[in-house]
């Protein structure tokens, strides 16, 4: 199982060229078993009807307009190479009293459904026509004689065992999958506030950095820092102090819409979003959007604290062009541009402009 579907696809065309190879193997089989006056129509079987509609599946999977009806194309591929079968069966019969072996039927459906990965719905449905056509073929000939039942028990089977292992294969992929996505999720969300959590954040801001570099475009680093919440948790309690943390991760998720806004938990009580595309101005008024907002909510605080409401200081590092810059430097800036503003004027916002130049 691989989350890349190019991987997948070009795994699925190594299967599917491999059919038309059995195909050939099995025909210099069948040929030397056969008697020489059955070669015109097993021939015929497996030249005309068989070979050319495999090769046109072949084909159909180097198409990008093809894959998203592939689950259907191998489904029907898998139901006329049985039921061509099924044909040259009858013909020998009828024509040359030759019992021609039946076990091509599982073989085919063994390998549509595992090779080419045909999921579990729709090979229970294939199954279900295949065996009919075959109980058909049994019981108006009778071409196996007394080992009827037999074959008609072993095909059943053949195609029993196919639908349950791929129906067992179908739902432990799916757990995996789900298992997979949980864990993803608990890797990179922090679960306070369903933000990224520090490790998310720092991959998604470098890559923003990256592209805004190659993009010139500029980039800003911001760190948000709820005032005097020491105070805050001692005065109200810890779950006062989370549901003040969630309230600013809802705040910022307000305040920063666009999908390629980074925003994250950077550790404690404390917040970083990274912005590509926005000039000082922008910044400045986004900052100033989020303490309105804060003030909006007037959150009380402690009696102790600068504000007699939760107020947030900001620290940003902005920079017009970022090429060259690292993400652990910016990130420094703005630590330092937080630290000015809890010594000056908690509750605003200071701007770094790289290379340096400040500005209130
Ligand atoms: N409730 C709650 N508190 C937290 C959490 N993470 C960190 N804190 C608290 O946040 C407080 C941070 O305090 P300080 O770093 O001293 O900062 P401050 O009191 O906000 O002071 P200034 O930053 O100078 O305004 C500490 O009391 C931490 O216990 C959390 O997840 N939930």
């Amino acid at each position: 199982m691989t989350d890349n579907p190019e991987l997948e696809h070009a795994r699925l065309r190594r299967a599917v060229i491999l059919g038309p190879v059995i195909i050939g193997v099995f025909m210099l089989a069948d040929m030397s078993l056969l008697p020489p006056l059955l070669y015109g129509i097993y021939l015929e079987n497996r030249l005309l009807y068989q070979l050319p509609v495999v090769a046109l599946v072949v084909a159909g999977v180097f198409q990008k307009p093809v894959e998203p009806y592939l689950k259907l194309l191998f489904s029907l591929l898998l139901l006329w190479l049985s039921f061509t079968n099924f044909a040259l069966i009858h013909r020998c019969w009828t024509q040359f009293q030759f019992a021609f072996p039946y076990e091509g039927t599982i073989l085919y459906a063994f390998f549509c459904v595992f090779a080419l990965r045909i999921p579990y719905k729709y090979t229970f449905f294939c199954c279900i026509f295949i065996l009919s056509g075959f109980l058909f073929l049994l019981y108006s000939n009778a071409i196996y004689q007394e080992r009827g039942p037999i074959s008609a028990a072993f095909v059943a089977g053949g195609l029993f065992i196919c639908v349950y292992a791929r129906y067992r294969i179908d739902r432990t992929l799916q757990r995996m999958r789900s298992i997979n996505s949980e864990l993803k999720k608990l890797s990179t969300l922090d679960p306070l506030t369903n933000l990224n959590n520090r490790r998310a954040l720092m991959q998604s801001s470098e890559s923003l950095l990256a592209l805004s570099a190659r993009q010139k475009l500029s980039f800003s680093v911001l760190l948000l820092d709820l005032d005097d919440f020491k105070k805050f948790n001692d005065y109200f309690g810890h779950q006062k102090g989370d549901h003040a943390i969630c309230l600013q991760a809802d705040i910022l998720r307000q305040i920063f819409r666009r999908q390629c806004d980074v925003i994250g938990r950077y550790g404690g009580e404390e917040f970083m979003v990274a912005l590509s595309g926005m000039s000082e101005a922008d910044i400045r008024q986004k900052c100033e959007e989020f303490s309105a907002l804060w003030q909006h909510h007037a959150m009380m605080h402690a009696p102790d604290a600068a504000h007699p409401v939760m107020t947030c200081s900001v620290g940003v590092a902005f920079c017009e062009n970022c090429i060259g810059e690292d993400l652990t430097s910016l990130i420094h800036h703005a630590d330092q541009a937080l630290y000015k503003v809890k010594t000056q004027a908690k509750g605003s916002h200071y701007i770094t402009t790289l290379p340096e130049e400040t500005a209130w």
